[in-house]
């Protein structure tokens, strides 16, 4: 098939992202989200409304690192501390400017809780347990606080339409599904430490609430 991409290279670049001196690169992280984005593609029409306001969200950030102050968009600790400095970061209500590096990352990084949590649910899982249960349980714990009624709901009702277990880890295009539950178990951990270490970002500079 032309456009068969494994998920085992997508996870991969959630490893590239960080540096030894623990700094997020905004590069591999940002194209670790364009492969997720392309997998849910595969998934069909009904996540449409979520990949979009995925692909908007990725596309601000690539404006950021293609744009005149790309310099200070290379890492998560770059844009935080040039964001920060320049007065970039509405911390009241969304004043109709530009949304904002950190609070754009911030929705992301909201997601990748949920990701994280639901590979996890997916890789302890049993043989026959449904990934509609897993991927509800991972987003009730994590991005459902930060999103109205009809969008959880919307939610909910699309994540019924996802395959069964054993069918879903295939699709990850990785080999058999005890090959994909191998690979989710050395790719977590990296995934772990970006959120990790962008959470602690965030936290020390109190950006975790940003509107
Ligand atoms: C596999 C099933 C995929 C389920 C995806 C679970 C996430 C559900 C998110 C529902 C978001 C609905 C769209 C609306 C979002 C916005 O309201 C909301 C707030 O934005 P605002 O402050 O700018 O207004 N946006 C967000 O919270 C950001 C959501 C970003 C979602 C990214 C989801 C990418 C999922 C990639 C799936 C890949 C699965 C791979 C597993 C092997």
């Amino acid at each position: 098939m032309a456009d068969a991409f494994s998920l085992r290279e997508v996870l991969a670049a959630f490893q590239t992202c960080v540096t030894e001196r623990r700094e997020v690169l905004l590069g591999p992280y940002l194209s670790g989200w364009r492969g997720l984005i392309r997998f849910l593609h595969s998934l069909g029409a009904i996540f449409s409304f979520i990949s979009k306001d995925a692909v908007a969200k990725v596309q601000i950030m690539e404006s950021y690192c293609d744009g005149e102050q790309r310099d200070k968009y290379v890492s998560l600790q770059s844009m935080v501390e040039y964001e920060l400095a320049n007065g970039l970061v509405g911390v009241q209500k969304r004043s109709g400017g530009p949304d904002s590096g950190c609070r754009t990352v911030l929705r992301l990084h909201r997601a990748l809780r949920w990701l994280q949590l639901f590979l996890e649910g997916l890789r302890t899982g049993r043989e026959d347990s449904r990934t509609s249960v897993i991927c509800t349980d991972s987003y009730n714990a994590s991005l459902a606080t930060y999103h109205p009624w009809v969008v959880r709901k919307a939610a909910t009702v699309a994540f019924c339409a996802l395959p069964p277990r054993n069918a879903f880890l295939e699709i990850m295009n990785v080999g058999t599904p005890e090959e994909a539950v191998a690979m989710l178990g050395e790719a977590l951990p990296y995934i772990c430490d970006v959120y990790g270490i962008t959470q602690e970002l965030f936290a020390q500079h109190k950006l975790l609430d940003l509107p």
